[in-house]
């Protein structure tokens, strides 16, 4: 078996709960799972159950409580930020909202190239032909470099916001409910590079969704998490042919069932 890229044992982690005065909120229950290098792992369960938390944990933007996050068998999980430094451009996270996620005073183009020159990845004099080069590969032409954040579509943003994660090379990017803020025309598209781009680069993906249709198109193996535990994990098809827990059963009966008048879109 190849190793895996990541490894996650019995991660712990712990919120206030609002509702108590004094009171916590467990919102990962002792989870562990692995990603093997180029894999794309879905995350499903609905919402509260602890997908994001784990997104963020397995990144470190979270510290657990207890529990070890390997990276390539070294564990992350307590290593203070200067420690951390190496190993955070090996590690990136797309979200759900690209504007949010952008500074409104910079262009894309400076957006791009701000982590290449932070990360000494290539010659100062190489950026803008090294930007460019990345936003051809995620479909954008290069008039796009110099537009800031409100002069593009929500599509547009979202594949610069692929683009500022593959400029650093990644090994492993968590994506966040990538696609579920854009319009059902645009979704298929972003999940098509996204596709694409993990193939050509052999990128591990944990992909997080509440969207078990975006699950099954995408991922090689998806896990279901219910209350901050990880329910049940494997192959995609396994998972939704042969679920083994009541809760994933009834998770996937909602696939069955025609989209509700004003529902979310499929
Ligand atoms: N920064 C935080 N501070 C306090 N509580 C938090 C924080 N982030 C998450 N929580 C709580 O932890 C639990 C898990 O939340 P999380 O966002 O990980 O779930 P999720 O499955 O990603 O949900 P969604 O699909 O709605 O994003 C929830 O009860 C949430 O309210």
């Amino acid at each position: 078996m190849t190793e895996p890229l990541l490894r996650i044992e019995n991660l712990i982690l712990r919120f206030p709960d609002p509702q108590r005065e004094g009171g916590v909120l467990t919102a990962l229950d002792g989870v562990s799972l692995d990603v093997a290098p180029g894999e794309i792992l879905g995350l499903v369960g609905e919402s509260g159950s602890g997908k994001t938390t784990l997104g963020k944990t397995a990144l470190r933007l979270y510290e657990p409580e207890a529990g070890r996050i390997l990276l390539h068998g070294r564990d992350i999980a307590h290593l203070s930020e200067a420690s951390l430094r190496p190993h955070r451009r090996a590690m990136q996270m797309v979200f759900q909202d690209p504007l949010s996620s952008f500074n409104p005073r910079q262009s894309i183009a400076t957006a791009i190239a701000t982590p290449l020159l932070l990360h000494r990845l290539c010659p100062k004099a190489e950026v803008p032909a090294r930007v460019l080069a990345i936003l051809e590969e995620v479909g954008l032409p290069a008039a796009f470099a110099p537009r800031y954040p409100h002069q593009m579509s929500g599509g547009q943003l979202q594949r610069a916001a692929i683009g500022r994660a593959l400029a650093l090379s990644p090994e492993l990017i968590v994506a966040d409910e990538a696609v579920s803020k854009l319009d059902v025309s645009v979704r298929a598209q972003i999940l098509n590079l996204l596709r694409d781009v993990q193939r050509r680069a052999n990128l591990a993906m944990i992909f997080i969704t509440h969207d078990l249709h975006v699950a099954r198109f995408l991922c090689h193996r998806v896990a279901v998490m219910h209350f901050g535990k990880l329910l049940e994990i494997g192959p995609t098809e396994q998972v939704f042919g042969h679920p083994r827990h009541d809760y994933t059963k009834a998770l996937i009966g909602t696939l069955r069932r025609p989209a509700k008048e004003g529902g979310d879109p499929p």
